[in-house]
């Protein structure tokens, strides 16, 4: 009798629409994503419309907010590193298998990355049992338009032909801003003098199967799933 695949959990942390979340909403426990579930949905904005995807999806989502300034505000003394912390709590909570940083818009510190990946351990709260991977969705290529607005930065530097390749990675979370290993790596057409609204549509595209095919892949690095034909069966809806 095969063995029922294990669950794989994964939380994601986001800052504005969640169009990339939603890819992931959508492809939970598809031949795309098997026997994947998202356990938690955390913003550091209230307004981002990611937290009404989760809770619109089907079975519901649990959600979060914790932002910076509202911490520190409520927690006098408090500093960047403990909001870090407070936000790596959180999410370890979940004992999710992934963390997706899916247009989060905060610089981790190394008050998240130590607790996730068991160099730090909470007070009142386990050690997660093995290091918690995380990865970042980046619009743009390695080793280049590292920080925000990389997406306008890298098509302006394309138009003006300084650079001649642009595109999306996502890869893996380290101290230093995005220059973690990437993961997976996607070159996106840019065509000259094309409007930035058309780029941008297209980067986007190629963003919400990246961050699928990323998540896929490290999850199966530490549980591997074997879609079963049944499975893919049901899935096509045979
Ligand atoms: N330790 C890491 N933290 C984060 C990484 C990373 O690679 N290592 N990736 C970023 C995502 N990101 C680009 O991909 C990014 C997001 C935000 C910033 C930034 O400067 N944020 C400012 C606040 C800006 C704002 O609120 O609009 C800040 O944190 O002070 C840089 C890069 C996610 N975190
Ligand atoms: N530096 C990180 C960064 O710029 N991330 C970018 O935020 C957007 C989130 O969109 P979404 O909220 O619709 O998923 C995405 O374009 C992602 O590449």
């Amino acid at each position: 009798m095969a063995q029922n695949p294990v669950e794989r959990r994964i939380v994601v942390l986001i800052s504005g629409s969640g169009s990339n979340l939603q890819a992931l909403i959508d492809a939970q426990n598809t031949p795309r994503l098997p026997h994947t579930r998202i356990a938690l949905v955390l913003s550091n904005r209230k307004a981002a419309y990611g937290l009404t995807r989760a809770a619109n999806a089907s079975p519901p989502i649990r959600t979060a907010y914790l932002a910076l300034q509202p911490f520190l505000k409520a927690n006098p003394g408090k500093t960047r590193e403990d909001y870090d912390r407070e936000v790596a709590r959180i999410v370890v909570r979940e004992q999710p298998d992934l963390v997706v940083l899916a247009g989060w818009m905060h610089v981790l510190g190394e008050g998240f990355l130590d607790v996730v990946s068991g160099h730090t351990v909470l007070q009142g709260e386990p050690a997660p049992p093995t290091p918690i991977p995380v990865i970042n969705l980046h619009p743009a290529l390695p080793g280049a338009f590292d920080g925000t607005h990389a997406i306008e930065r890298a098509f302006e530097a394309y138009q003006r032909g300084e650079v001649e390749r642009v595109g999306v990675m996502v890869h893996r979370v380290i101290k230093e801003v995005d220059r973690g290993e990437p993961v997976v790596v996607r070159e996106v057409p840019c065509e000259k003098r094309e409007p930035l609204e058309s780029f941008e549509e297209r980067l986007h595209k190629a963003e919400w199967e990246v961050i699928v095919e990323a998540t896929r892949r490290v999850l199966d690095e530490a549980k591997p799933v074997r879609v079963s034909v049944e499975f893919l069966r049901v899935a096509r809806g045979g």
